[in-house]
């Protein structure tokens, strides 16, 4: 197989037990180079634990996990993100208190050497994100939207190959949520990084992702194109039919 059609990550039997409790089950799962992925499911599916396990921070109970073929199965986070795979978490990363320069000026503290260098990866990551203007703003003192965007901005800043988002468009309006998919496919055009987005705006996943893996009760329900998912009787049965559009 040519290098650059290696899968990013590949999870094969995948599981996560919390007592008596299979919150992940047998999960196999591909997440490919330049792709924006979605992952979806009712509450309590195991969206946030597969997204805890694929970027270490849970230890799977079996099945393996592999990084641009790596076998990281039971690495830590830290291995994993200097792999190329980074993530935020549900309710946003960022310092509050500090500016939006400082903030990203966080996320590139591990992967690049040297001020200057650094200093170019901020403002080069801020205005991918539209954050130029707001620089040396407090970045607790910006609109929701603007802060969801910092959080990504710490984490892109890294120059991952995939970036995992935990719920990016939660309490967004429309305009923030239009914003928000915009750079994520500018992410993915202009820097070739892989998404994978977890997220219950069904209406902003269907635009914006390339696949779409369902999950229902720890267990593989679907994969396929929006379009395919959509249409897929089993999906609707068991979440589409009750929408989840917050
Ligand atoms: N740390 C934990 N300890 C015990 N049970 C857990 C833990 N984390 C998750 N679970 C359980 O595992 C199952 C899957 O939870 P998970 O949070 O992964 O679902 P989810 O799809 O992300 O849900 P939501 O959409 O509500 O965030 C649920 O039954 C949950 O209660």
């Amino acid at each position: 197989m040519h290098a650059a059609e290696q899968p990013l990550l590949t999870t094969r039997g995948l599981t996560r037990r919390f007592g008596g409790l299979v919150a992940v089950s047998n999960l196999d799962l591909e997440i490919r180079p330049r792709e924006i992925l979605g992952l979806i499911g009712p509450n309590g599916a195991g969206k946030s634990t597969t997204f805890n396990l694929i970027s270490g921070f849970y230890k799977p109970s079996a099945g393996e996990l592999f990084v641009l073929g790596e076998d990281c199965t039971g690495k830590s986070a830290l291995t994993i993100s200097r792999l190329g795979l980074v993530r935020t978490f549900q309710h946003g990363s960022f310092m509050r208190s500090m500016s939006v320069a400082d903030n990203i000026l966080l996320g590139t503290i591990h992967p690049v050497k040297g001020t200057a260098a650094r200093r170019a990866r901020v403002a080069e990551t801020a205005a991918m994100l539209g954050l130029t203007p707001f620089l040396h703003d407090e970045a607790g003192s910006l609109p929701h939207g603007l802060q969801r965007l910092v959080s990504i901005g710490i984490a892109f800043a890294a120059r991952p190959r995939l970036l995992c988002l935990d719920e990016p468009l939660t309490g967004l309006n429309q305009t923030e949520v239009a914003n928000t998919l915009t750079v994520l496919q500018r992410i993915r055009d202009e820097f070739g990084c892989s998404v994978l987005l977890v997220e219950h705006n069904m209406k902003a996943v269907m635009r914006v992702c390339d696949r779409i893996v369902v999950l229902h009760h720890g267990q593989h329900l679907a994969t396929g194109t929006p379009a395919e998912i959509r249409a897929d009787k089993r999906v609707i049965d068991a979440y589409l039919g009750h929408r989840h559009d917050h």
